[in-house]
């Protein structure tokens, strides 16, 4: 199967958005490792948490994880990062490409979609090969996974500025029923399978 775009192009790129704590990584892993080889996950925070960890000298792996850790900082990035963007709305979506070397592949998956301004962006890079995805949750379910309301972050942009927008290309329920989320992620590796045999 060659699937790759010319010059390397993807051919799909994914976004995925969602309130914290849905499930982005949670379904994303699930996704990329069912794509296999073909697809790599890019995530716009890499870049941000790579710069935070060298400035403060903290442990990047750790930051990068779904745990307790990186909500001690998120605060502080927020407020850097929203500085950089503010000038450079592209700036994290074109470091976290190269970052992530994906490039070298035709899917990409992208995990952590927050801005309008980061979907413009990879809209008007890649165009017809953008995908949009909105994971919903119930909030009671996100509380069960460790959300906690915190003002200064949930109530600012970078939380909510997509929540306007309603014309997802896909919409994936996740609210712990599997063969629901099974049936979500079997639409998107089908939709990779009919653009990789055409
Ligand atoms: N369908 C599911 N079944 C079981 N556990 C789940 C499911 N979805 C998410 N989780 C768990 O809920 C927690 C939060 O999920 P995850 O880290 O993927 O959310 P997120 O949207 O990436 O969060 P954030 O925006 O804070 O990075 C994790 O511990 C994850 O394993």
């Amino acid at each position: 199967m060659n699937c790759q775009g010319r010059g390397n192009v993807p051919k799909r790129v994914f976004l995925f958005s969602g309130k914290r704590k849905c499930g982005k990584d949670f379904i994303t892993d699930i996704l990329v490792e069912r794509l296999g080889d073909k697809a790599v996950i890019v995530k716009i925070s890499a870049p941000i948490k790579s710069h935070w960890a060298k400035e403060k000298g903290l442990n990047l792996d750790d930051l990068m994880s779904a745990n307790e850790y990186k909500e001690k900082f998120r605060h502080e990035m927020v407020v850097w990062s929203e500085a950089v963007r503010d000038k450079d709305p592209g700036y994290f979506c074109r470091k976290a490409v190269t970052m992530n070397n994906a490039q070298d592949k035709p899917i990409w998956i992208v995990s952590d979609i927050r801005r309008r301004s980061d979907i413009a962006w990879f809209r008007q890079e890649y165009g017809n090969a953008i995908r949009t995805i909105r994971v919903t949750t119930d909030d009671e379910v996100r509380s069960k996974r460790g959300f906690k309301f915190t003002p200064g972050v949930d109530d600012k942009p970078t939380e909510c500025d997509l929540d306007e927008v309603t014309d997802w290309d896909w919409t994936i329920t996740n609210n712990g029923d599997e063969e629901q989320l099974e049936n979500s992620i079997l639409c998107l590796v089908k939709d990779v399978e009919c653009i990789s045999n055409c």
